[in-house]
């Protein structure tokens, strides 16, 4: 059975458990819609209490089979052979990817589908590579000591996962999970369940032991989110979405004392200095306001203009927001819609807060025109407002939407103010010629990555997360084994 199966009515997406594709025992499914017509196409079976604890058992009984007897160099093998698989069926993960968030296929193509095979292959290097610890110790007795650490894997991880890059962030950690020896159980959203069910396919055409990848569909509280979290034989959980969820999974992690990882919201800065070089700082910033729709953690909702260039920066930003065309079919494809009617609209009700506080929008501020299969899209207009105060809702609140407010200022040292004035603390970006200035903002900034001089540039050995409400946690190269392994020191006297 595959991860998905045509009916007269429409698809259906299975849960995938201990190496197989099954309905919810239940009989429950919810419809899978396509963002860019508003139309469903799919049905997605959800996974009951039940089903959840059965993959939770297949995973805990993966650790003491085949899978927990591996060498690290086998597993390693293993996981290559996943990103490879991936990366052969790059189409169809393409394809399953584009029908759940509607994006414009280049996009997809570009980030989303690369980046599963890449955050595989990534992992197994590390693991391959990774070196150990140890230290010679002098004794009281005038003897001497070894002490050595060994990983082990922590367990059974739950792994819940958000709707803007399904596929790069739930293979951003079960890439390092599996590499350092652990079991998971996805619980992808509710919105984008296609290609965590199709990497079961993978799973199994690769071989990987049963019980060792599990996949369970559904929503989070009262559902298969809440049920994961909740159960006592999950080991630590990983999460990625929006804060307040964050705090939601957090008090059930408590039970049992059970380690998390957070990747969570974000209101992202971006600081233009007069000395900036703008081609840069608009081609980059656009794209860090438009790309997704958005609808990206590290993306900008707040940009700080220094004053002498504040209306050449807006003009130029303005003619490259209108040069994203909302549409993902024909010639003027790249804004695609966001991802549901709901979230629609709460976009839009910051766009009319934006007003109602006094903005200017500068560009956009509604729905588009579209005509054709398009027609039933979740689509809205890029915007830029100006006249906005530091304070606004929009200036606050993350969106999570096409659009950003822009503020000019006079000092370096107002700006930080600014830009630090936030609950979050995810990523921030700098524009300016003046390097010394560059890494001097860059270090002042209370977030997790800050890029100077370009945006979503990533090195995935690099410690990746955020603080404050933005997440706890980093992961990314070494920086991944702190969670996905326990450490036991060894002190043997010589
Ligand atoms: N920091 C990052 O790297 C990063 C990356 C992507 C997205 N995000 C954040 O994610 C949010 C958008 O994604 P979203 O709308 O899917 O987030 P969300 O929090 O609504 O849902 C994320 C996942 O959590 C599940 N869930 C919801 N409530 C739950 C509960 N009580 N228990 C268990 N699971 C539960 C959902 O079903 C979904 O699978 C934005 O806030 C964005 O900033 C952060
Ligand atoms: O929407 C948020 C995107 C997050 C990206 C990563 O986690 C990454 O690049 O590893």
């Amino acid at each position: 059975m595959t991860s998905t199966s045509s009916s007269p009515v429409t698809e259906t997406i299975l849960n995938f458990i201990d190496g197989s594709y099954r309905k919810g025992s239940e009989g429950k499914s919810f419809p899978n819609v396509n963002p860019a017509t508003g139309s469903q196409i799919g049905l997605v079976h959800e996974a009951s209490q039940a089903d959840v604890a059965d993959a939770v058992a297949a995973a805990k009984a993966a650790l003491t089979g085949p899978w927990g007897k591996m060498t690290t160099a086998e597993r390693v093998k293993l996981i290559a052979a996943v990103a490879t698989e991936i990366e052969r069926r790059a189409d169809d993960f393409l394809a399953a990817e584009v029908a759940d968030t509607g994006k414009p296929r280049h996009v997809a193509s570009h980030i989303d589908i690369p980046r599963g095979a890449a955050n595989f292959r990534m992992f197994a290097d590390v693991v391959s590579t990774m070196p150990g610890e140890s230290f010679n110790t002098s004794t009281p007795d005038g003897g001497q000591a070894l002490n050595y650490t060994v990983r082990k894997p922590k367990g059974v991880v739950a792994v819940v996962c958000p709707w803007n890059f399904p596929l790069l962030l739930m293979t951003w950690k079960v890439g390092p999970a599996l590499a350092c020896g652990n079991t998971v159980v996805v619980k992808p959203s509710e919105e984008t369940p296609r290609t965590a069910a199709l990497l079961g396919e993978v799973m199994n055409a690769v071989g990987m032991p049963k019980g060792v990848y599990n996949v369970v569909h559904g929503f989070g509280p009262g559902s298969a989110g809440e049920f994961l979290t909740s159960n006592p034989d999950v080991d630590a959980i990983t999460f990625t979405g929006e804060t307040g969820t964050g705090q939601a999974i957090m008090q059930k992690a408590a039970i049992g004392v059970r380690d998390i990882s957070f990747e969570l919201g974000g209101k992202n800065p971006a600081i233009v200095f007069a000395d900036a070089d703008l081609d840069k700082a608009v081609e980059g910033l656009s794209r860090s306001v438009f790309l997704n729709t958005g609808q990206v953690c590290l993306g900008t909702e707040r940009v700080y203009v220094e004053r002498p260039i504040f209306d050449a920066f807006v003009a130029r930003m303005a003619a490259a927001a209108q040069g994203f065309k909302p549409g993902v079919t024909g010639d003027r494809a790249y804004l695609g819609p966001l991802i549901s009617a709901e979230h629609r609209e709460k976009v839009l009700g910051y766009y009319r807060r934006a007003v109602e506080d006094g903005a200017t929008v500068v560009t956009g501020g509604g729905v588009p025109e579209i005509s054709g299969a398009e027609a039933g899209g979740f689509f809205v207009e890029p915007t830029l407002w100006i006249d906005v105060a530091h304070g606004d809702t929009v200036m606050r609140e993350e969106i999570f939407g096409p659009c950003c407010g822009i503020v000019p200022f006079d000092s370096e040292d107002e700006v930080i103010a600014l830009a630090n004035d936030t609950v979050y603390g995810l990523c921030a970006s700098i524009w300016t010629e003046n390097m010394s200035r560059g890494h001097r903002v860059a270090a002042a900034m209370d977030v997790g990555v800050c890029w100077v001089n370009s945006w979503f540039l990533r090195d995935l050995r690099t410690a990746f997360g955020g603080s404050g409400h933005s997440g706890i946690g980093r992961e990314g190269g070494v920086h991944s084994l702190e969670f996905y392994t326990e450490i036991t020191n060894i002190c043997v006297k010589l």
